[in-house]
């Protein structure tokens, strides 16, 4: 805005235009009078998002676009534009129109209180009780990347450094609600953080020792070493950015955030981001929601902060044997004490959200019911305590012990506030009766003020000896004393005449004046003086913010494993046992989701899995499609994953070697990430798996080399396979779920591949799924039973039919996949016998007649029209036209 433009502006759209320049990248909600304003292109975006009407507002000669909404409408707004992502700062008026006018302002003083973002709220309009509401803030150095991550309304501030390829699977984890970046990458945004809603910052805020002295200041330490964090260099930027922002937007000190812990990998099970997702741990994969995640199976927890809690638990499986033992132990306790385990679940239920309550109070966000709820939980907590006193166990031992009654700050509570105080803390009636001797005064003089007149008249009556003596008000005096003209003579000197009327005088005492005051100004002084009782008793109990996070943090635990027990009992889980030794033998295992999710009277069918290092270390499995192939593999990871979690697991029996990774690679059209070829996401997820699986590893392969042509893919899932077993380092427990049967192969060529099939039975032209894992390889797909069962239309069926035993009795070996497309094409076919020439001729695999080359040439033209088509996809009449094109081809 140019100075000329200035010029022109009236005062108020001045002030606005010079708060909006300060606050780049947000909205402006401009309070005036009882109103939350915007102007010229917020208000528009407002008006467009909220479907405001867009009015205009004379600004020197000129319109300005206004749009705007009461002031008591900003719980209702504020929510939704935060929720699209938009920053929101508001701009109060700091001062009363009579105080401007005083010190000759032409308008009010105003200023920014509080800007909500995304990532930055306390509002819990915006907050999932059960969920964090993270934001980060990165920096790169090199091929290190310095995260740090914060929840304000929790008060978690986390540090860390990884490499570029850990950042993706991180974020995963911490699934930030918004992203600060430096501003220089504006432009070159790396992919990691695309996905995110993203908020540049200065480039220098992430410079120098800024960030560090800016943390250190923070935490009132010389050093960041109390934290364990000093060496974490490259985070320090990321964390010093952070708290700067935070800073910034919230306007307010932040002494609840107490410390910084160092986030690290080692300790737990590591997923990386396609395992989380494809697990379906807590986000489903196809709508995005929690329906069939393993969180909606496993969270039976009574505490939002337990929910939370049990959240990151899931992200970050144990790695180490006897913390998991720990777990174990306590959950099989409580399993066990069912009538402890119902009381136990009905006490923690009583108790509030003690992180958000006690991040609320100390950053000054806050009311009267947030502190009686405050109370009312920690009162909770002696019940608690006497559940789990006998238990004799470690982890609840340790719980036990953290969780400190908190004496006093109940008491200060319980003394100062009425049973049900109100939710504004500006409209008094906060403070009991008895707290605060003033205040009593204060409330006495309003309730009684015309008494306490009374009986001043009285007094002052009896003390003349003016029995006629009145006490009367007006608005230019105030009170006054009345005397009629007879009794003038007994008026004591200290009486200050003030009005004289035909037959009376009136008076004023200073002890009258005084009374006066008192009571007229009793009410908004009592509001005043409970505003002011208020901020100490909040400022009292913010001091325990740090003993209050500690409490809320062993209630979450506490709540994580009686949750474990409580649905490990209802679903009929059993104790793993968890050891370093290298066997995964699970007897009956069932797929924690799924047999929650069958239609009525469609029983789970249990099945065994065995793994080892020595014999059974890759498990080929094949199968119709729809016989349960995937079901295998994920209920295999999940069942890992829960004993690791320290949870019973949903089998008959289960002795889990401990795992340090879990890699999954899921079917290509499965899984497609929006814009990226599916033989390239395969791709790069199975160079992940292969770049970085130990021993100690669990792999799980579903139809790998589906992305690309037969051959291609046969012969990458070969290789792939011959690799795992072959190199020491990578040699992983694997499951191959695949239709390739060719890969059958590989059992009586390698000792540690072994051949698996999910039975089936035929009948009828049918299939029937038995659900079985049986010993074994299959050589046959049902592909064409499958998509009968499924609905195509029966010409298409029987035509597909009449081509597969056609092929067939070409001797023609073609691999199709179980929908019957047969994957080969003219062009491909050269490229592909080389491929399997080179395969054969590197690793001697046996001779396989995939292509017979006496093939007639119109064969090839119908697997090509064949190859191109998509039966799932097509209508009936585009079937029908796509075969009487076949027809014609072969006539
Ligand atoms: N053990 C089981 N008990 C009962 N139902 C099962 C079982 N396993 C799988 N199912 C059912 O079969 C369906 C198909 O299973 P799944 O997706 O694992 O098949 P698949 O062999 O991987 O198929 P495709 O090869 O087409 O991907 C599941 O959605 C589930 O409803």
């Amino acid at each position: 805005m140019s100075k000329k433009s200035k010029k022109k502006q009236t005062p108020l759209m001045r002030q606005y235009f010079d708060i909006k320049e300060k606050h780049p990248g947000t909205i402006l909600l401009f309070r005036v009078g009882d109103f939350y304003e915007t102007f010229s292109d917020d208000a528009e975006l407002i008006s467009k998002e909220l479907g405001i009407t867009l009015t205009k507002r004379n600004n020197g000669g000129d319109q300005t676009p206004l749009a705007g909404f009461p002031y008591h409408s900003l719980d209702t707004y504020l929510p939704k534009l935060v929720k699209r992502g938009y920053r929101v700062a508001i701009c109060e008026q700091t001062e009363d129109p009579d105080s401007a006018k005083k010190a000759g302002r032409k308008v009010v003083q105003r200023e920014v209180t509080e800007i909500t973002t995304p990532g930055v709220t306390m509002s819990e309009k915006l907050l999932d009780h059960k969920r964090n509401n993270f934001i980060a803030s990165i920096h790169w150095a090199g091929g290190t990347a310095g995260i740090a991550f914060s929840d304000i309304s929790t008060g978690e501030f986390a540090l860390s450094q990884v490499s570029k390829g850990e950042l993706d699977s991180m974020l995963q984890s911490i699934q930030p609600s918004e992203v600060l970046l430096q501003k220089k990458y504006k432009n070159k945004l790396p992919d990691e953080v695309a996905r995110y809603n993203i908020t540049y910052i200065e480039d220098w805020v992430y410079q120098g020792d800024y960030g560090y002295n800016l943390l250190t200041d923070h935490f009132s330490t010389h050093s960041l070493k109390g934290f364990g964090v000093e060496e974490l260099e490259i985070a320090h930027q990321a964390a010093g950015s952070l708290l700067h922002y935070m800073q910034e937007t919230q306007k307010s000190s932040l002494g609840h955030l107490r410390r910084l812990y160092a986030y690290e990998n080692t300790d737990y099970m590591a997923l990386d981001s396609s395992t989380k997702r494809n697990l379906e741990l807590t986000t489903a994969m196809q709508e995005g929601g929690t329906d069939g995640t393993l969180v909606s199976i496993l969270d039976d927890t009574v505490t939002a902060m337990g929910g939370r809690l049990l959240r990151k638990w899931i992200m970050r499986p144990l790695k180490k044997v006897k913390q998991i033992q720990k777990r174990l132990e306590a959950v099989d306790w409580l399993y066990k004490e069912h009538d402890r385990r119902h009381e136990l679940r009905e006490d923690l239920g009583q108790i509030g959200d003690l992180e958000r309550l006690i991040s609320r109070i100390s950053v000054g966000r806050t009311n009267a019911r947030d502190l009686k709820q405050l109370q009312l939980s920690l009162a909770q907590i002696p019940r608690v305590k006497t559940q789990i006193a006998q238990s004799d166990n470690e982890l609840l031992d340790s719980v036990n012990d953290r969780l400190k009654l908190m004496v006093d700050v109940q008491e200060r509570i319980e003394r100062a506030l009425v049973e049900d105080p109100p939710a504004s803390i500006r409209d008094g009636g906060i403070f009991a009766d008895g707290f605060d001797e003033d205040l009593d005064e204060l409330r006495d003089i309003a309730r009684n003020g015309k008494d306490y007149i009374a009986k001043i008249k009285n007094d002052l009556a009896k003390e003349t000896g003016i029995s006629s003596l009145k006490i009367g008000y007006n608005k230019v005096f105030g009170y006054y004393i009345e005397v009629t003209n007879t009794h003038k003579d007994k008026v004591p000197e200290h009486f200050i005449r003030k009005q004289t009327l035909v037959n009376s005088e009136r008076y004023i005492t200073p002890e009258l004046k005084e009374v006066e005051e008192k009571v007229l100004s009793s009410e908004e002084k009592s509001k005043t003086l409970e505003g002011e009782l208020f901020e100490e008793l909040r400022l009292y109990v913010a001091e325990f913010a740090d003993d209050i996070q500690q409490i809320a943090a062993a209630l979450a635990q506490l709540d994580c494993l009686q949750c474990f027990a409580e649905v490990s009992f209802r679903n009929n889980y059993v104790r793993p046992e968890v050891n370093d030794k290298d066997v995964v033998d699970v007897k009956k295992g069932r797929h924690p989701v799924v047999e929650k999710t069958l239609p009525a009277g469609e029983p789970f069918i249990p099945n065994d899995i065995y793994l080892d290092n020595s014999e059974y270390q890759i498990l080929m499995i094949t199968g119709p499609n729809m016989a349960g192939k995937s079901i295998i593999l994920r209920q295999t990871g999940l069942l890992v994953l829960m004993a690791q979690l320290g949870c019973f697991v949903p089998a008959k029996e289960a002795t889990i070697g401990l795992v340090d990774k879990i890699f999954t690679r899921v079917g290509a059209s499965d899984n497609l990430a929006a814009g990226e070829s599916t033989f390239l996401v395969e791709m790069n997820e199975a160079a992940n798996i292969l770049n970085n699986a130990t021993p100690k590893s669990l792999i799980l392969l579903d139809e790998v080399g589906r992305g690309t042509s037969t051959f291609d893919g046969l012969s990458i899932a070969w290789a792939l396979s011959e690799y795992l077993h072959n190199k020491p380092e990578v040699a992983a427990k694997t499951l191959f779920a695949t239709h390739y049967h060719e890969l059958n192969e590989l059992e009586s060529r390698y000792e540690r591949i072994k051949n698996f099939n999910i039975k089936v039975k035929e009948h009828d032209g049918k299939v029937i799924f038995m659900r079985k894992l049986v010993r074994g390889g299959t050589d046959h797909s049902y592909g064409i039973q499958v998509a009968n069962m499924a609905g195509l239309p029966q010409v298409v069926i029987e035509r597909a039919k009449e081509i597969l035993s056609n092929l067939e009795s070409h001797s023609l070996d073609v691999s199709h996949d179980g929908n019957g497309a047969i994957k080969k094409t003219a062009a491909k076919k050269q490229a592909a016998k080389k491929t399997t020439q080179e395969v054969q001729n590197q690793e001697q695999i046996p001779q396989m007649t995939l292509f017979d080359t006496h093939v007639d040439p119109r064969i090839e033209t119908v697997m090509d029209k064949l190859e191109a088509s998509d039966p799932e996809r097509m209508t009936p009449i585009e079937a029908l036209i796509l075969l009487s094109e076949l027809k014609k081809i072969v006539k």
